[in-house]
């Protein structure tokens, strides 16, 4: 086991090397909270914007209690909006009942190391009642459903996640009393795969890869992208739950690790004019011992059941878009000729589709690149897979390959706004089918509590477009 940072501000403490940790036992656990290494573990539920929330506790408490009978957390949790204001109308938590408590259930296969703070670990948690049922409206416990269904159908699926975000040389607290103006972005040109560009801002992106390594994440790279201090880190595919726990533990971890730089990085979809932030996520199906299922001997080199996926996966991502695309600002990425997708089409390493075919064989697989960097991983993945069983299922044909660029062709457009795929999700079968007709609520109230809050706002653009010239 790697030794644990001392806890010295971040760009003097050493990096772990990046090999991937393994998980963390909770006899490992156990020793190292005997010998004095570890003192906290953080208990972690991932809530309905994709945030990691919970506790920090004493390692004693944790083995002593935690680890075998959870950790109460207000139920509110999944009913607030993003500034944690207490917001009506959500069935699961409410004045009316109380805002009680439901149960964090640590998973405990979760357990790992959190390198970049000083004596931590930290431990993904499932969502319960105190009765044991499941919170159905928990993103992990929705994409647990939906993993459980492709199960019953002999297959499993491996998920790799790809945030894009845009890295600034002002601290978070300067950003915050600057009201986000005037910002010094980490790189004051297009550093697209450029060497020299990124290396600028290395030190901090080596100290976030090493740091997931240290978490258990398999490191892949990074590349410079191309909006002002643009970056993205990539770690390996995996199983769609680890992948999902990984991508919210590393959003959250790259946050706390820039903060610790002195820098700022944000994964808003569209930080500015400029090309917005994406999280691409690729996805294959596999049967139950891991075999490809998605390759054969059809036209493109797939098997039946590609082409229902795929076919599924046209069908729905409409009805989905709001699982990709949960806020105001999603939509303002959906432009043209910006590589973020806008029509509804498929092709081979085609970047202008919202599914993008990429691989052959074994690593057959379908880029989903329509989420923006801040979608909940959870969502998107269950959403991916329920458009897939749905294909499948009902053995819907392929609709045919766009060759070229999508941006023009006359296919179908992904929905334009917030409003437009919140009425998408609200009206859709195929939702209540696949997540239940209270989830579909639960995501459609989340959408109109974003609405509402932004209508009743009067913004910067109102203020410089109408002060004086109107
Ligand atoms: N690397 C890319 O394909 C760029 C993606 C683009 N930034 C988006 O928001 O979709």
């Amino acid at each position: 086991m790697a030794d644990l940072t001392t806890g010295t501000a971040a760009p003097q403490r050493t990096t772990r090397g990046s090999m991937q940790a393994k998980p963390l036992t909770l006899d490992e656990l156990r020793r190292l909270t005997e010998e004095g290494t570890i003192d906290t573990v953080v208990v972690a539920v991932t809530d309905a914007q994709g945030r990691l929330q919970g506790k920090r506790l004493g390692a004693q408490f944790f083995l002593d209690d935690v680890a075998g009978h959870g950790s109460e957390a207000c139920n509110y949790l999944l009913a607030v909006d993003v500034d944690m204001n207490t917001v009506d109308g959500y069935e699961m938590s409410s004045w009316e009942t109380g805002y009680g408590d439901m149960v964090m259930e640590p998973d405990l296969a979760t357990l790992r190391l959190i390198p970049w703070q000083p004596g931590t670990a930290m431990v993904n948690c499932d969502l319960t009642w105190t009765n044991g049922d499941s919170v159905t409206a928990s993103p992990r416990q929705i994409l647990k459903r939906q993993l459980d269904r492709l199960a019953e159908a002999g297959m499993s699926a491996h998920v790799g996640t790809e945030l894009e975000f845009i890295t600034f040389d002002t601290s978070y607290e300067e950003a915050f009393d600057s009201r986000y103006q005037g910002m010094t972005p980490a790189n004051q040109y297009n550093v697209d795969y450029s060497l020299l560009g990124t290396a600028r801002v290395e030190p901090l992106l080596r100290d976030i890869r090493n740091s997931m390594a240290g978490a258990g994440l398999y490191v892949e790279g990074a590349k410079g992208e191309c909006n002002f201090g643009q970056h993205e880190i990539t770690f390996r595919y995996q199983q769609a739950l680890k992948a999902c726990d990984d991508h919210a533990v590393y959003k959250n971890g790259a946050k706390e690790i820039a903060a610790q730089h002195g820098k700022s990085i944000t994964f808003m979809a569209k930080y500015d004019q400029k090309e917005g932030s994406s999280c691409h996520i690729h996805l294959s199906f596999r049967s139950a011992a891991g075999d490809m299922v998605m390759a054969g001997d059809g036209e493109h080199g797939f098997s039946p059941l590609m082409e229902h996926f795929i076919a599924g996966q046209l069908a729905c991502i409409e009805d989905f878009t709001y699982f990709f695309a949960p806020n105001i600002n999603s939509y303002k990425r959906f432009v043209e000729g910006s590589f973020a997708p806008t029509a509804v089409a498929w092709g081979f390493d085609n970047r202008t589709c919202a599914f993008r075919v990429v691989g052959h064989g074994p690593s057959l697989r379908v880029e989903c690149r329509v989420g923006g960097a801040d979608l909940n991983p959870y969502l998107a993945a269950a959403a991916l897979i329920a458009a897939g069983l749905h294909g499948i299922e009902n053995e819907l044909e392929l609709p045919p390959i766009t060759e070229g660029n999508a941006y023009t062709t006359g296919a179908k457009r992904l929905p334009t706004t917030l409003t437009g795929a919140r009425d998408l999700l609200e009206d859709s079968a195929i939702a209540k089918e696949a997540f239940g007709e209270d989830v579909v609520r639960h995501y459609v109230h989340a959408a109109d509590i974003e609405l509402d809050a932004y209508n009743a706002t009067v913004t910067d653009w109102e203020r410089i477009r109408g002060f004086e010239r109107l």
